[in-house]
C-alpha cells in the first residue's frame, strides 16, 4: 500500500516462505488432493510452505494480488494447511468475517473468527467474488506464534492455468 512504501517488511511479517515446485511424488498426490476437493484443475495451483518461530507472525492481508485487483487472473481462493500444533498462538484470524469493517490495526487478532493450527487441518477460503472483484472480507492473518514452532503450507488457486505448471 502507499503508506507503506519504503517501510521495512518485518512491519508486517516475520515469518518465512518458500515456494517448492511438485517435483515429487507426495507433493503430486497434494495436488491431485488439492484438485479434487476444489474441483480446479492442477495447473492452476501454486503451491508456498511457510514456518514461523516464536514470537514470528504474519499480518492480515488478502492473498490476490493487489496489482491486478480487478484482472480476470488472480488468486481465487487458498487451501491452508496446518502441519504442527502450536503450543500458543499463531492462529489465522479473519478480522472482518461475518460482515465486520475494515481493522485498524493489522495485528489484532480479537476480532472476527480464529482458526487454532492443528497438525493435519487445512481450510478453505475464497478472496475473489465470482465476478473477479476482491472479497474483501477474506482478509485475514497469521497471529503471533506465542509458544512453539509453526509449520503451514498453502496452496493458491488461481483462475487461469499458471503457465509453467504440466497437467
Ligand atoms: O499463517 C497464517 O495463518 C496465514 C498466512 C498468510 O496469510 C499467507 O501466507 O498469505
Ligand atoms: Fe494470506
Amino acid at each position: 500500500m502507499d503508506q507503506d512504501v519504503g517501510k521495512p517488511d518485518s512491519n508486517w511479517r516475520t515469518s518465512s516462505t518458500y515456494f517448492m515446485p511438485s517435483d515429487d511424488a507426495v507433493l503430486r498426490r497434494i495436488d491431485d488432493r488439492v484438485s479434487a476437493l476444489t474441483l480446479i484443475k492442477k495447473t492452476h495451483q501454486e503451491l508456498a510452505h511457510h514456518d514461523y518461530f516464536d514470537p514470528e507472525m504474519y499480518a492480515q492481508n488478502r492473498d490476490i494480488q493487489e496489482m491486478i485487483k480487478r484482472g480476470l487472473f488472480n488468486r481465487l481462493a487458498t487451501v491452508f494447511f496446518y502441519l504442527t500444533d502450536v503450543e500458543e498462538g499463531g492462529e489465522t484470524n479473519f478480522p472482518r468475517a461475518d460482515g465486520l469493517p475494515q481493522p485498524h490495526d493489522f495485528g489484532d487478532c480479537s476480532r472476527g473468527i480464529s482458526v487454532y493450527p492443528r497438525r493435519g487441518r487445512i481450510i478453505i477460503f475464497y478472496s475473489q467474488h465470482p465476478s473477479a472483484e476482491a472479497d474483501e472480507y477474506s482478509l485475514h492473518g497469521g497471529c503471533q506464534v506465542k509458544r512453539g514452532v509453526k509449520w503451514s503450507a498453502n496452496k493458491w488457486i488461481w483462475n487461469k492455468p499458471m503457465d509453467y505448471i504440466q497437467e
